[in-house]
């Protein structure tokens, strides 16, 4: 472990071999899996080639066959030079004798330019396409993950490691084309050589054995390092990444970061390099000593065909294509073995992301279940219990919540407390351990039908949620994208987009810019512009109004905001929610939770209090009260000053859960 792993990372980054076996890396390994994976993943890449271009797929296996057959009418056409050759009677006569074959093997070559540059164009069209398929297929699913699988580090690890092999389909489909030339060409020629001498096949396979033998290790070799160094080699392309990342920039000069993140690097990218070199050393030890074999083999080989042309057993034309034959079969060996070895990665690469589409959906958001009453009136969190995945400590332990529509219902506490695990409960994004959050239909003046929102359907429940997290994307896109990115599910609409721009306070800064709605809200792009905090905030906000849902929940929405425009921010949100929406609002600034319809507090993830305004400041020694008088004492004011701010609604009591 370097010095800098430590210093930067707190430890070795380094997968251990438990993981790595518990992880099945290991066993998919095993040399016999793999021969029986290979079919299956070639199967998924002439699958994918299948779906999206079958024309130009038919015409990849035409070409390849058509080379295998080619090759063997070349072996029997060089048979046919040699034997005419070895005939007996006058050169003149045996030249003569040979010119058919001859023109047989020119238009051999012919024939063989002519479908490899047809293999060529068709691959060239397929692999593209073959890429973009197997990608959308891994990308989709993984963003079909339930949010809180995707916290669970063995879900996360299959993600991550399956985004590896979405270009590896690319190239397995060149490797495998190319794998195919190669081996239906050997066929060709081990078929030609069986019919010509029984001998000589099991020659060719005693050369070809060891060099097999020799990619296999490597390449499992290969890939075990790859996988221990995972984490190691992504956190030094992080170290990479901080140098140029424009909102670090400020850091990287003023504190001297730079020299730190720099240090990191040189240190742990030395460590690579030590893995590097021994992977080196090692290959070459094996590839020398599956020379050898194969050397060997060679020799007999060699020795064999000797012997049979001595005793008489071979005629001299056919032990002259046999030497052809065996020649051309070691140059083709000898690239089938490289291309035999990358694509054994490739395919180690490509069967992680088969494997992340497995368990991804084995972690989907369901698409059935039952619709939502229409309308929604509440949702009513009932004793509710949530526990992130390794954590030891709940975050919320059974939880009472009830937002209402019509309503601004307000979430405070301490840090940690809760408050935005709860939102996300809210929301549907997390699915309580124990305990229900019921999806309530009815008008204000009775209780419809009620759904869980584990039975409902979670696409609905996403439609019926508008939501700004506290660190919300900010998308290197334009400025209208970063607001209409707010219902991706339906198709851009302009006037709704003005509205909800306007709504936040946005509208007249996106006009102002140098390319309008149209400019790039990322700084670096021809038409890019550099977006303040606040103003990010308002874009945020407008983004989550864009939805247009009947909920909405906003985490500390004004956080970057100037005083006046905080104080704006929260009328309107006060205005959205006579309108008819639930608003729920996460926030650490108490004088705005003052007009608030209710209040929650939460203490380590319990309901400590709850009730209006009012009420809650009425209850001495209440946590409520203790953080609102540490706020307005900041400000200098009295408790009696403090207690000026606008009266709650209604004069509900508070009510302790
Ligand atoms: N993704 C996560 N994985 C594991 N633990 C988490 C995760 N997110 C939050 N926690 C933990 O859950 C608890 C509640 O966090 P939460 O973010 O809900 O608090 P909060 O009240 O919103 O805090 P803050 O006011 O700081 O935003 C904390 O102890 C936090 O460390």
């Amino acid at each position: 472990m370097s010095a800098a792993e430590r210093e930067l990372f707190g430890g070795r980054l380094r997968w251990d071999d438990a993981f790595v076996e518990h992880e099945g890396a290991v066993a998919r390994l095993r040399f016999a899996r793999m021969a029986a994976a290979l079919p299956r993943m070639v199967g998924v890449v002439m699958r994918a080639g299948w779906e999206t271009d079958p024309r130009a797929l038919t015409g990849v296996v035409v070409a390849q066959a058509g080379q295998g057959l080619t090759t063997a009418f070349g072996l029997v056409a060089v048979n046919g030079v040699l034997s005419s050759l070895f005939a007996d009677g006058p050169t003149d006569d045996k030249l003569r004798q040979s010119l058919p074959a001859l023109a047989l093997l020119a238009l051999v070559s012919v024939g063989m330019a002519l479908l490899t540059a047809w293999s060529t164009a068709m691959s060239g069209r397929l692999e593209p396409q073959v890429e973009r398929a197997v990608s959308l297929r891994y990308y989709r699913s993984v963003t079909e993950v339930e949010v809180a699988a995707t916290e669970r580090p063995e879900v996360q690890r299959h993600l991550d490691a399956g985004k590896f092999g979405t270009d590896s389909a690319r190239r397995m489909l060149t490797l495998s084309v190319g794998v195919a030339n190669v081996v239906i060409g050997m066929v060709a020629a081990a078929v030609v050589l069986a019919s010509l001498h029984w001998a000589l096949l099991p020659m060719l396979l005693a050369i070809a054995l060891p060099k097999a033998w020799g990619a296999v290790r490597s390449a499992r070799r290969e890939y075990v390092s790859r996988r221990h160094w995972v984490d190691h080699r992504r956190a030094v392309a992080t170290l990479l990444q901080y140098l140029t990342m424009p909102h670090a920039a400020g850091e990287i000069r003023a504190h001297a970061a730079g020299s730190l993140l720099l240090r990191g690097y040189e240190e742990m990218s030395g460590l690579m390099e030590t893995e590097q070199r021994r992977l080196a050393r090692a290959q070459a030890g094996t590839d020398l000593v599956a020379a050898a074999f194969s050397g060997l083999a060679s020799v007999g080989c060699y020795g064999v065909l000797w012997w049979l042309l001595t005793s008489g057993g071979l005629p001299m034309a056919v032990g002259g294509t046999a030497v052809v034959a065996i020649r051309t079969s070691t140059a083709r060996l000898t690239s089938l073995v490289q291309q035999v070895n990358r694509m054994y990665e490739e395919m180690l690469r490509l069967s992680d992301t088969e494997e992340a589409v497995r368990v991804a959906s084995g972690h989907a958001i369901p698409r059935t279940g039952r619709p939502l009453p229409a309308p929604v009136r509440e949702i009513q969190v009932r004793d509710v219990s949530f526990t992130y995945p390794g954590a030891t400590v709940p975050a919320l332990h059974r939880v009472d919540v009830s937002v209402r529509r019509g309503e601004v219902t307000a979430l405070v506490g301490a840090n940690g407390s809760g408050k935005s695990t709860l939102a996300r409960i809210l929301g549907g994004l997390l699915l309580a351990d124990s305990g229900d959050v019921w999806w309530v239909g009815g008008t204000p003046e009775g209780e419809g039908e009620r759904v869980e929102v584990r039975d409902a359907v979670r696409a609905e429940v996403f439609r019926s949620v508008g939501m700004l997290t506290q660190d919300f994307p900010t998308w290197q896109m334009t400025a209208a994208a970063n607001i209409a990115v707010g219902a991706g599910d339906r198709p851009r609409d302009a006037a709704r987009l003005k509205e909800a721009a306007r709504a936040a306070d946005v509208d007249e800064l996106i006009e102002g810019l140098p390319h309008g709605w149209d400019s790039i809200v990322f700084k670096g792009y021809e038409r890019g512009v550099q977006l303040s905090g606040g103003q990010w905030q308002k874009l945020g906000t407008a983004r989550s109004l864009y939805r247009g849902a009947p909920f909405l929940l906003v985490d500390e929405p004004t956080s970057a905001l100037d005083p006046h425009a905080e104080i704006e921010a929260f009328d309107r949100l006060r205005t959205l929610a006579d309108s008819g929406v639930a608003v729920v609002l996460v926030t650490h600034r108490l004088a705005a939770t003052a007009s608030a319809d209710h209040i929650y507090v939460l203490d380590r993830g319990h309901i400590a209090e709850h009730g209006t305004h009012g009420v809650l400041m009425g209850r001495a020694g209440g946590l409520y009260r203790g953080m609102f008088d540490a706020q307005a004492a900041q400000y200098g004011l009295t408790a009696s000053v403090a207690e000026d701010v606008p009266a709650p609604r209604d004069g509900s009591a508070a009510q302790s859960p």
